[in-house]
């Protein structure tokens, strides 16, 4: 990993939310330009409560500390389709462009993600009924994500209107195409590991991955770890750590092909953070004289994946092509259709 510098530009979106229309297309242009050139920006004055995120942060804490026989009251279902409930270590296997079923499988047993998460959506997302513990096996946790959910969905509504008004799309803009909230609030918890586990490649936090919607929101804590690729440098990952009271937020591969790649979907994972990467020997050495194992602490992370209704055609968005210097790359195909193949590629059928 690169210790160099995050590139990813940090915008201040109070300017849009408050501002009047030459401050929304100033901010509109600097998201456009971050997301053109690494496909990441961190947005500070969100609209998202501080208080509400560290409250996220409490219950997400309060969830995994749970005994593992409780947490599998609310199970995540198996196959790819129904993503909501509680996954343990190991089930989940994110991968790049691999839909082969043996290959996956062979993969999540080389080298499992050593994280456990929990998903809820929408209330009234009926293709994917959200799955709670009994309520008296955390009470209040349920009402606080429902409550958390949709600052999450005004921010992303927030976004589309400055990725509208970038792209001169005419009113009411993009909102519209993501009416129906199919959106996922995840809370991830990595538990605490060895750090040569994870540098002798023995198991990973989350692997190298892009994400398949349309925009990610990512709120995380400060122990670090978070890596995204430099585009203009295959290979390479630069840390992109928590920057106080700002949401990341990232470019998914549904935003891409729906921009004729305009926008990049850039590729991140979570490995070791920097501060401890940088100590490369554990100066500890126990009473029989053998090297202590660094270990590297827990995290918690909070990502809301956003995506467009099903309908939607992704047809390249106007301001993305034109006939004769950038023809439209990609063929149209409805969100569903696109979504589908990607989520059958996450879990074992
Ligand atoms: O935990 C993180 O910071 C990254 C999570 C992530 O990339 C994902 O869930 O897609
Ligand atoms: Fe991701």
């Amino acid at each position: 990993m690169s210790e160099s510098k995050s590139p990813i530009p940090v915008v201040d979106f109070g300017r849009f939310l408050n501002g009047g229309k030459e401050e929304k297309e100033v901010v509109a242009r600097q998201i456009d330009d971050a997301f053109r050139n690494v496909g990441f920006v961190y947005l500070r004055n969100h609209g998202v409560g501080r208080g509400m995120v560290d409250r996220c942060f409490d219950w997400s804490k309060k969830f995994f500390d749970l005994p593992l026989d409780t947490k599998m009251l609310a199970p995540h279902p198996p196959g790819g389709s129904h993503h909501r409930g509680y996954s343990a270590p190991g089930l989940e296997k994110v991968t790049q462009h691999q839909y082969d079923a043996n290959e996956l499988a062979k993969l999540r047993q080389d080298m499992p993600d050593f994280k456990e998460s929990f998903e809820s959506g929408n209330t009234t997302d009926e293709s994917q009924p959200n799955i709670w513990l009994p309520e008296e096996k955390l009470p209040g946790f349920r009402s606080f994500m429902e409550s958390f959910f949709p600052e999450c969905e005004n921010l992303v509504h927030g976004i589309l209107d400055a990725l509208s008004i970038a792209l001169k799309v005419p009113e009411p803009g993009l909102s519209p195409t993501h009416s129906e909230s199919l959106f996922q609030l995840r809370i991830l918890h990595y538990p605490s590991i060895g750090a040569d586990e994870l540098r002798k490649n023995k198991r990973s936090r989350i692997n190298a991955h892009s994400d398949f919607g349309t925009l990610t929101l990512l709120f995380q804590d400060s122990v670090g770890g978070l890596e995204v690729e430099d585009p203009n440098k295959p290979g390479n990952f630069k840390a992109a750590p928590a920057i106080e009271d700002a949401v990341l937020v990232n470019i998914g591969d549904l935003m891409a092909r729906w921009s004729n790649d305009r926008w990049r979907s850039t590729v991140h994972r979570v490995g070791i953070p920097p501060s401890i990467n940088t100590s490369t020997v554990n100066p500890n050495v126990n009473t029989e004289g053998k090297r202590e194992e660094v270990t590297v602490p827990d995290r918690y992370s909070i990502p809301f994946f956003a995506t467009a209704n099903m309908d939607t055609i992704i047809s390249a968005l106007p301001g993305c092509w034109d006939e004769e210097s950038n023809p439209k790359k990609y063929e149209d195909v409805t969100a569903w259709g696109y979504v589908q193949m990607r989520m059958a590629a996450l879990y074992d059928a």
